[in-house]
């Protein structure tokens, strides 16, 4: 059974009741019957304006207007402006929901549906300044009319909004669970699809089939696999439009041309094919890896090189640390940490002393933060720590023993030679600010005093 909508919040209610009693019955009426007599025109104007929106287009066709929304909107003046009790204004805002559910399933923007609201607020107090009404009926007409539609167009947003949390959650959780369920699993699977292709189409060249047998990767179960799961799974990867590039090689020009041969066969053609079908599917199965790869770390929150988290869940992390920190009282810190001239550790020993560099910075920052803190890997050279429940005293305490253990640390490098760094940390203690990017926006500056005033050094953040 579905469950029941939720009613309509009490302050909505409340506003709505203020804003009645707050305007004559006359008045009401005769907005009502404006709105009554030229609900048809309105809705008219406010599809051929919506219609020659560019923004709003996509979302409109001539023939849904015609057929429903023009009727629709109708509808909705006429529930919305006939309210006269609390029951059908109960009534008026399940449609206000309704249409937020709506909105929300086709993904209209929201500030189409606020321009929608303003083109009918212009309409209806156009309509009110021909009715013939006196001054005073007439203002108050106008206020009441586009109070009216705040209302409904606010609680169409919470609607709209609460609906998109819940698809974005499922969204989200379909995510974990084919990660979760299926991702080694799958990557065996995906393996040895792409095996079978390889080992029939070996065989089919050999063996001289009919050129019309050949099936393409696009067919096969990889790429079935490919077109309707992995875009999904795998939305966003980098791997992904070469990996679709590739296959359009192998479809579009190497299989046509392998199909002619097999229909009058020339040995060094078939075997020249063979094989350039053998070195793309080479990278294929190179790509494919990685982008399962990449997609295990980058799910499981981890950077590749490093093993620390990687961004993804550092404003999840963020924001549930303030408010832990303003429920508990307890202030938290931020510590970004950067590795000074790091430019010059690549240039002089190359990206791979610079890799081991980054690697043994990860593990110092680990060893020396508590269990319960938290390391970022935040950008290239750069790191994020947080440190919980702890005062600006302490926090700083923590940060001059990261940047003296850097300091004195005889980094590794793969030819056996060592090689001595040093680090830069700017440090902001959370103020109850709710937007963290601010905490993280002032630790940056903090970070960018430390490098100005020479390097190798911490500085708070101060206001
Ligand atoms: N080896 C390696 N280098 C990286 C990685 N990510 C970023 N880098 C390099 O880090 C360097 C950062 O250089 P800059 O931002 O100029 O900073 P810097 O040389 O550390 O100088 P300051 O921060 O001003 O002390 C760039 O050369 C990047 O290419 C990585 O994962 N591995």
């Amino acid at each position: 059974m579905p469950a029941a909508a939720p009613p309509h919040s009490t302050a909505i209610e409340a506003h709505w009741l203020s804003l009645f009693d707050g305007v004559s019955a006359a008045t009401r009426t005769a907005l009502r019957d404006v709105v009554l007599a030229h609900r048809e025109a309105m809705a008219t104007a406010f599809y051929a304006h919506m219609l020659a929106d560019p923004d709003a287009q996509p979302f409109l066709t001539h023939e849904a207007v015609e057929q429903r929304l023009h009727h629709s909107l109708q509808r909705w003046l006429e529930t919305l402006f006939s309210c006269t009790d609390r029951e059908q204004f109960g009534a008026a805002m399940a449609m206000q929901r309704h249409v937020g559910d709506v909105h929300a399933r086709v993904d209209l923007p929201v500030n189409i549906v606020a321009r929608g609201a303003r083109v009918l607020k212009g309409q209806i107090a156009h309509r009110l300044l021909d009715a013939g009404l006196d001054g005073e009926t007439l203002v108050d007409a106008v206020l009441y009319a586009d109070n009216l539609i705040d209302l409904a167009f606010e609680e169409m947003s919470s609607a709209y909004v609460a609906s998109h949390e819940r698809a974005a959650r499922i969204d989200e959780a379909y995510r974990v669970f084919s990660y979760g369920q299926n991702m080694s699993l799958e990557r065996e699977r995906q393996r040895a699809a792409l095996l079978d292709w390889e080992n029939r189409f070996l065989h089919e060249m050999m063996a001289g089939a009919p050129g019309d047998e050949l099936q393409t990767l696009a067919d096969s179960s990889f790429g079935l696999w490919l077109q309707h799961k992995a875009s999904a799974i795998f939305e966003g990867s980098t791997e992904l439009p070469t990996i679709h590039a590739v296959i359009r090689t192998v479809d579009g020009s190497l299989i046509p041309l392998c199909q002619t041969q097999l229909d009058a066969p020339e040995r060094e053609e078939i075997r020249r094919l063979t094989k350039a079908v053998q070195t793309e599917l080479g990278q294929l199965k190179f790509l494919a890896d990685a982008m399962f790869e990449r997609f295990v770390d980058l799910e499981s929150g981890k950077d590749a090189l490093t093993q620390l988290l990687n961004r993804r869940f550092l404003p999840a992390i963020l924001s549930r640390e303030a408010d832990i920190s303003r429920s508990q009282g307890k202030p938290f810190a931020l510590l970004l940490v950067d590795v000074d001239h790091f430019k010059h550790i690549n240039d002089r020993h190359g990206h791979d002393a610079g890799d081991r560099v980054l690697q043994q910075i990860a593990s110092l920052l680990l060893n020396t933060v508590r269990s319960g803190d938290f390391v970022f890997r935040y950008g290239g050279e750069e790191f994020l720590v947080l440190l919980v429940e702890v005062d600006e005293l302490h926090a700083l305490r923590v940060a001059e023993k990261i940047r003296n253990r850097v300091a004195q640390e005889s980094f590794l490098l793969s030819d056996g030679h060592t090689l001595r760094v040093t680090a830069s940390i700017g440090l902001a203690l959370h103020d109850g600010h709710p937007d963290y990017q601010r905490l993280v926006n002032r630790a940056d500056d903090a970070l960018y005093r430390a490098k100005h005033d020479g390097r190798n050094r911490c500085v708070v953040a101060h206001g």
